[in-house]
């Protein structure tokens, strides 16, 4: 009986590191970024990116068979969703988290038996400290960071500067924005409304760098905030994106609390995160990220839309509601 049972699946899911590396090894190698200027044969791209001969051709055509790459005529050249995303050279470029996935999280993974058994973070700081003070004496390892942190979260800060009705508010605050990635989209989609990038000291430079280069300078400023210190400022709408799930429950609920204090009547808090579906059996991406913040802090998780909201009813939130947001995150409104 066994044998009609089909097995592919299954090992198809425990040899899965293996197209995840080729294509996280693609992106190192800058295999995209060389074909969005032109169409290569193997040997000419392989002399571009610097690769042996000896299994050049089953790299490239492994990339074809992952549906990344197209081959005809014996050129290689960039599928359309490749090409504007893993194309370096393009504002849409996402590759920031999957250079961190290559150069950190893959290796870290490896570790997740011991992670699971001991409960304790895998990276490579350990539960010594927070990643953030660490990454703090790095300035260039902060900036990768939130470079990554950029690529992770672009869709969906296209998907809330297009969802959420900003046209009824003026103000607003993004707590731990990193690149700043959230205010761009909603400043280039909102010409009305102007935005704080809140965020620990290191990241100042990168934010204003990244602001500077969408020409959104006069709308977009950078303010010095530590969540366990400082108040958030006065706004119209307190927007949070993958913060809540790196801190343990209390913290989660202190944050929140934070958010309503700030707010005036009517003010919006709007939580964005890959939230694991209420049922707990499909957000595959939402265990993920979950195992992936076990391997990195020493108390977070990730949680439901459900739990979120509750939180923020919790608080004194009211019309409290939740929303697909884009692929796997979702987002959680509520009023003051
Ligand atoms: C996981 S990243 C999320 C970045 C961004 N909001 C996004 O959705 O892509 C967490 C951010 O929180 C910031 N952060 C960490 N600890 C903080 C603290 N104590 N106070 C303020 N921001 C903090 C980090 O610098 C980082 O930019």
């Amino acid at each position: 009986m066994t044998q009609e049972i089909d097995h592919n699946a299954i090992v198809r899911l425990g040899m899965a590191y293996a197209e995840s590396k080729t294509l996280l090894s693609a992106v190192e190698l800058g295999v995209f970024t060389a074909l969005a200027r032109e169409p290569l044969d193997w040997q000419t791209l392989r002399e571009r990116i610097g690769i042996h001969p000896r299994a050049a051709r089953d790299f490239f055509d492994a990339l074809v068979a992952l549906r990344l790459l197209r081959r005809e005529d014996g050129r290689y050249s960039n599928t359309r969703e490749a090409d504007l995303y893993l194309d370096k050279t393009k504002k849409s470029y996402i590759g920031g988290m999957l250079e961190m996935s290559n150069a950190r999280l893959y290796g870290i993974w490896g570790s997740l038996s011991e992670a699971l058994r001991t409960g304790a973070p895998q990276n490579e700081i350990g539960a010594r400290e927070d990643i953030f003070t660490w990454l703090s004496k790095t300035p260039e390892k902060y900036r990768e960071f939130t470079q990554a942190m950029t690529g992770l979260s672009l869709p969906s800060a296209r998907a809330l500067a297009a969802k959420f009705p900003w046209d009824r508010y003026k103000t607003f605050a993004d707590v731990g924005t990193a690149q700043g990635g959230l205010p761009v989209q909603v400043a280039l989609a909102h010409p009305q409304v102007t935005g704080i990038g809140l965020d620990l000291p290191p990241v100042q430079p990168v934010f204003e760098d990244y602001v500077r280069e969408h020409g959104l300078a006069d709308r977009l400023r950078f303010q010095v905030f530590d969540l366990f210190k400082d108040p958030i400022p006065k706004v119209d709408v307190i927007t949070m994106g993958h913060i809540l799930h790196g801190w343990k429950l209390a913290d989660k609920r202190g944050f929140i609390k934070k958010a309503y204090d700030a707010l005036s009547e009517g003010g919006v808090l709007v939580v964005y995160d890959a939230m694991i579906d209420d049922e707990r059996r499909e957000n595959v991406a939402g265990f993920m990220m979950s195992l992936t913040i076990l391997l990195e802090t020493p108390e977070g998780f990730d949680y439901t839309s459900a739990d979120c909201a509750g939180w923020l009813r919790e608080q004194g939130f009211r019309d409290v509601r939740a929303e697909k947001l884009i692929g796997s995150d979702s987002f959680v409104v509520g009023v003051k």
